[in-house]
C-alpha cells in the first residue's frame, strides 16, 4: 500500500481559497498512491484561533467539495485532514447550534465521505481550541482494502487509551493529522513511535510546515511501522512524504510478539 503524506505549509499570507486550490492540485498529483493524508486544520492553521469562527464551514462546505473531487480525480483514499466545522442546526451534535468542531474527513476513491471524526481531546487547556470548539465523543475507524484505519487528531496523540480503543475496534493503521509546534517536536516523534510500538500498528502522522499565528510548526511528518521503526520522516518544509507499507506486517508482528494478548483489564484501584 502506497501512502503519501502531504505536509502543507500553512502561512497566513496565503488566502484560504488559494491554499485550498493548491492542496487539491497536490492531492491530484498523488494518483499512484492508495492513501493520501493531509494535516490538521490546514485551511486556517491549528493555532490560528481567531480564524476558527470566520473560516468555519458546514461539514459539506468548500473544503469537503474540493477534497471529494480531488480524491475522485486522483482515485485515492483521502484523509483530508481536518476543518473547523460549524455544526448544522438540528445536527444533534451540540446543545448550542453553531458550535465548532475540529472535524476530520475521509473520502473514498470515488469521492464519497467514508468517515468524519470530531477531535476528542482539544488543545489549549483553558484557552484556544479547548474553549472554542466542542469535543467529539466517538471513536472512528475506516475499512480500506487491506487495512483498517483508526483516526485521531494531533493532541489526541498524547492519550494512549484512545488508540487502544481504536485497536480494540480493529484498527491496524493509525492516522494522525496534526498542526504540531516545533517547540515540542521531540514529543511528536516519541509519541508517534510509542503509539506504534504499544499498539503494534502503523502510525502515519502528518503535520504542517511554516509559521502561523506566530507558532513555528514542527513539520517532520513521520511513518512508523508496527515494530516502532521509522520508515520515513519529512524535513521542516512543505513536502510530500511517500512510503510503501506492507499491511500484513501488523498481523505478523502481533503473532510473533503477542504482547497485546497479555493485557490485563479491569485492574483494582489501590486499597486504602
Ligand atoms: N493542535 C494541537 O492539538 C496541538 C497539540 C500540541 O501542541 C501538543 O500536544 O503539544
Amino acid at each position: 500500500m502506497r501512502a503519501s503524506l502531504i505536509q502543507i505549509d500553512v502561512d497566513e499570507g496565503e488566502p484560504v481559497d488559494s491554499r485550498r486550490r493548491r492542496v487539491a492540485a497536490l492531492v491530484r498529483e498523488q494518483s499512484g498512491a492508495d492513501l493520501v493524508v493531509l494535516p490538521e486544520l490546514w485551511t486556517t492553521g491549528a493555532f490560528a484561533y481567531e480564524e476558527f469562527g470566520s473560516e468555519a464551514e458546514p461539514l459539506e462546505g468548500p473544503t469537503y467539495e474540493a477534497m471529494a473531487k480531488a480524491a475522485s480525480d486522483a482515485g485515492v483514499w483521502l484523509h483530508a485532514g481536518s476543518i473547523p466545522e460549524r455544526a448544522a442546526p438540528g445536527s444533534g451534535l451540540a446543545a448550542d447550534e453553531g458550535s465548532l468542531y475540529n472535524t476530520s474527513l475521509v473520502f473514498s476513491p470515488s469521492g464519497e465521505l467514508a468517515a468524519a471524526y470530531r477531535k476528542i481531546h482539544r488543545f489549549g487547556f483553558d484557552k484556544g481550541e479547548a474553549v472554542l470548539m466542542g469535543a467529539g465523543r466517538d471513536l472512528v475507524t475506516v475499512r480500506l482494502p487491506g487495512t483498517t484505519l483508526g483516526v485521531a487528531t494531533c493532541y489526541d496523540l498524547r492519550f494512549p487509551e484512545l488508540f487502544r480503543g481504536l485497536v480494540d475496534a480493529g484498527a491496524e493503521t493509525l492516522v494522525v493529522p496534526a498542526g504540531w509546534p516545533e517547540r515540542r517536536r521531540a514529543h511528536w516523534t516519541l509519541l508517534a513511535q510509542a503509539r506504534a510500538v504499544e499498539n503494534q500498528a502503523f502510525v502515519l502522522a502528518c503535520g504542517t510546515a511554516g509559521t502561523h499565528a506566530g507558532v513555528p510548526q514542527a513539520g517532520h511528518s513521520i511513518v512508523v511501522d508496527p515494530w516502532g521503526e521509522v520508515l520515513a520522516e519529512a524535513g521542516a518544509g512543505e513536502e510530500v512524504l511517500t512510503v510503501d507499507i506492507d499491511p500484513a506486517k501488523v498481523a505478523a508482528t502481533r503473532e510473533q510478539f503477542p504482547a497485546l494478548k497479555d493485557r490485563v483489564l479491569g485492574l483494582e484501584p489501590p486499597r486504602r
